[in-house]
């Protein structure tokens, strides 16, 4: 099970000082929506530079022209590309053929999929590498989270990684670990913490456990 820390609410300078404290606890960086939309890939070039040890993933939820935007992204140093679980099943096979090409990977986020069971099965027929439930802020906010619908997705996943993101903390890693996933992703759960680093270490800990 590896951890991966999502950076959503800084700037280029501030996701920097963040992974130099964490960097030994996570296996992969998310250069999160938000920061593309304030920064431009060019976020994605500037922590792969500074952390090349790092894999970096790039949250771009792409809903159209999957070939050419992970095209994009994989030049400016993405080893991961988001595509939405959402969108045509041609934007998700070209993301993964364009990805296929440098041996980077694609990671669908069934967020906001209504028939999560469904479409987890029809996403794993199209080679992609990673599924993902995701409760995302908004239904964070309305008290969601996505711990059953792992459950769900794992029964129909025959081939590609599953992953669970949304409001993960520490209180509640230990049940998303029993559900298995092959990756973890948090974002204000580590970075909205006073220790950042302990927060890091703690999480790892239980996910080596795993
Ligand atoms: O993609 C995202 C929001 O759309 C976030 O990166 C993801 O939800 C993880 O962050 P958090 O743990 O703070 O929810």
């Amino acid at each position: 099970m590896k951890l991966q820390l999502a950076l959503d609410l800084v700037d280029i300078a501030g996701a920097k000082e963040i992974v130099s404290e964490v960097a030994e606890y996570i296996d992969i960086v998310e250069i999160g929506t938000p920061i593309v939309i304030n920064e431009g890939l060019h976020a994605v070039k500037a922590i792969k530079e500074a952390f090349p040890a790092l894999t970096v993933l790039a949250d771009l939820k792409i809903m159209d022209a999957g070939g050419y935007e992970v095209m994009k992204a994989v030049e400016a140093g993405a080893d991961i590309v988001t595509v939405l679980g959402v969108s045509d099943d041609a934007t998700i096979r070209g993301a993964v053929e364009e990805a296929k090409k440098t041996n980077k990977e694609v990671l669908v986020d069934l967020i906001n999929v209504k028939d999560i069971k469904a479409r987890a099965a029809e996403v794993d027929a199209l080679g992609v590498d990673y599924i993902c439930v995701h409760s995302g802020y908004d239904h964070q906010a309305e008290g969601k989270n996505s711990f059953a619908d792992l459950n769900a997705i794992k029964s129909v996943v025959k081939r590609a990684k599953t992953a669970i993101a949304g409001g993960i903390k520490l209180s509640t890693l230990p049940e998303v670990i029993v559900a298995n996933p092959d990756l973890v992703i948090v974002g204000g759960g580590i970075t909205g913490e006073a220790d950042q680093k302990a927060a890091a270490a703690e999480m790892k800990r239980l996910v080596n456990q795993a």
